[in-house]
């Protein structure tokens, strides 16, 4: 594409260029000096942890045919663009290169602390069980024309989702929306058909100041659907009906689920097991059973949000019924493993408190005897949620143990005294520390019964980031060695 139409379509005006040569063809964006090909635009953004602009000369060198950045550059043998903010501007870019590919796809966006994977799993289960090819966008892969893609975030950059869109082609696009994928401009430009909000907790208050400030972020999804856009909304707290007024005030359309007899879809009588049962009644006209596949009361959620959102799509009652009764389950969510005579293990990626919760509750309602809990805290990542986390545990479990998640560059000592910290402070006689995760995991199935459960939170289906004793790349790994294959000798291993 030809570098001038290419600013000019993406409202970048030609008096903000140096240099600019008719006719310089852009064959491609990046903003990673190490994936330059020649012909490409480098566009620089000043990171957390680097400064693109110290990269331009690498870019050059790998043949970038342009350059964009927001500090003055006066000695460029190649056109610069200087920009005000390089991620908000790159996505603009980025959507007229690929040429508005969400125009193409019927895009839904789904955003809340926690349950946006889950959700989108279901959706893109329903969809597919009515007929519908999907794409999908979230922590645990992508998916797009019938095959996965590992994924590097929740919500990819704003480059890299126009390519994606503009590569796909399924009907619907389902993607998670996170709010730093929104913060960082990631979702900029798209237009979504359908908005969904799950929850909001208590997370990432390391980034966002202020919960008032993570539920602003979260809401600016909800301003950027097409025009004849729908937001489904969980209206069973006060974040959530905060969202709906404001939604409903601009003028969108919006739809409410949950127990409120406003609701558009009304929960009510549910049970929770193994297999969840509930009553939806599109208010006062036709009433639903939904049955599920996944434990837990947060499921229910969960699927009445897909329920809804299937229903508006023009979804018949019976297909999405059978879609979510036969639903796979999503990997490292409530992943349960069962074997003859020995504890079921559950192997979750709750990382709030409210999340935890509704683990240890949904491990209880599936009959454990006693539950048993093994997690642990990501370094970098909101320590004021951590308190909150322990006393879950401390209060619901019959034994747990803090071991190590994700260090993200806090040393093996610090992370070793920050757990004796919140185990001094926050925790009680039920816990203990084993740093080494699999040994954790193994001390916890040593100590339960055949009837009681062990919940192993935090890494879901991750791969490790660091190295254990037993040579396994990841709890589900560690696990199944654990159940089908350890000696069990029953001594203490720590
Ligand atoms: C802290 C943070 O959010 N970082 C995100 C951010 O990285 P960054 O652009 O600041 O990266 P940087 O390393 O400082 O580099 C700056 C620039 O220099 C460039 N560079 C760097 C080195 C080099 O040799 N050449 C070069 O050109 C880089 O390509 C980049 O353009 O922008 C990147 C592109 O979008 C993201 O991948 C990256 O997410 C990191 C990996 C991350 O872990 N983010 C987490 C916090 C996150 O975003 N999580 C949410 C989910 C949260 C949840 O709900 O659980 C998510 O959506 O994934
Ligand atoms: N609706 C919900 N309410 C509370 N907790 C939930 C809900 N749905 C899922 N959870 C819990 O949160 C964990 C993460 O769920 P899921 O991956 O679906 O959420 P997410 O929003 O995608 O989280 P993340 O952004 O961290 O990937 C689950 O394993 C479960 O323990």
């Amino acid at each position: 594409m030809n570098l001038h139409q290419l600013l000019l379509s993406s409202a970048i005006f030609p008096q903000h260029v140096r240099n600019l040569k008719e006719n310089i063809e852009i064959t491609g964006i990046t903003s990673d000096s190490r994936c330059v090909r020649p012909g490409d635009l480098f566009i620089a953004i000043s990171g957390y942890e680097t400064d693109g602009h110290e990269y331009i000369e690498a870019a050059l060198q790998a043949g970038a045919a342009a350059v964009a950045g927001e500090t003055p550059q006066t000695e460029l043998p190649v056109p610069y663009i200087r920009l005000e903010d390089s991620r908000k501007q790159m996505a603009a870019l980025a959507v007229s290169f690929y040429g508005n590919p969400h125009t193409k796809h019927k895009m839904i966006g789904i955003t809340g602390t926690n349950g946006k994977t889950t959700t989108a799993f279901m959706l893109k289960h329903i969809l597919e069980c009515a007929g519908h090819s999907c794409s999908l966008f979230g922590s645990v892969a992508n998916y797009i024309n019938g095959k996965w893609y590992t994924a590097s975030n929740t919500t990819p950059d704003s480059l890299e989702l126009q390519k994606l869109l503009y590569g796909s082609r399924d009907e619907f696009a389902v993607m998670e929306v996170s709010s730093h994928g929104i913060s960082q401009h990631r979702v900029e430009g798209v237009e979504f058909d359908y908005a969904l909000f799950t929850n909001l907790d208590q997370d990432h208050l390391d980034f966002h100041e202020t919960m008032d400030e993570y539920f602003d972020v979260k809401s600016k999804l909800f301003k950027q659907m097409k025009k004849n856009g729908t937001a489904v909304i969980n209206t069973d707290s006060s974040w959530g009906e905060k969202l709906y007024e404001n939604t409903a005030a601009a003028g969108g359309k919006v739809l409410a689920f949950g127990e409120n007899l406003q609701a558009d879809l009304i929960l009510s009588d549910w049970k929770t097991s193994d297999f969840p049962a509930a009553i939806l009644n599109e208010s006062d006209t036709r009433g639903h059973f939904m049955q599920l596949s996944t434990p837990g009361l947060h499921n229910v959620y969960n699927a009445g949000l897909a329920f809804l959102t299937a229903l508006e799509i023009g979804i018949e009652p019976r297909v999405i019924q059978d879609a979510l009764m036969n639903f796979p389950g999503v990997p490292g969510r409530n992943e349960v493993y069962k074997r003859e005579g020995r504890p079921s293990v559950m192997l979750d990626y709750a990382h709030t408190a409210e999340a935890l919760y509704h683990c240890l509750k949904t491990a209880k309602e599936c009959g454990a005897e006693r539950v048993y809990h093994v997690f642990g805290f990501r370094g970098g990542r909101d320590e004021s949620k951590r308190a909150d986390m322990i006393g879950i545990s401390a209060d619901l479990s019959d034994g747990y143990v803090l071991t190590s998640d994700d260090l993200n560059g806090m040393s093996d000592e610090d992370q070793i005294q920050l757990l004796q910290t919140l185990q001094n402070q926050y925790g009680n006689e039920k816990g203990s520390i084993v740093t080494d995760r699999p040994l954790a995991i193994r001390k916890m199935i040593l100590q339960a019964s055949p009837g009681d459960w062990v919940v192993v939170t935090g890494k879901g289906a991750e791969a490790y980031k660091q190295s254990f004793s037993l040579p396994f790349a990841s709890d589900g790994e560690t696990i199944r060695y654990l159940l089908d294959e350890d000696p069990l000798e029953y001594e203490k291993t720590e």
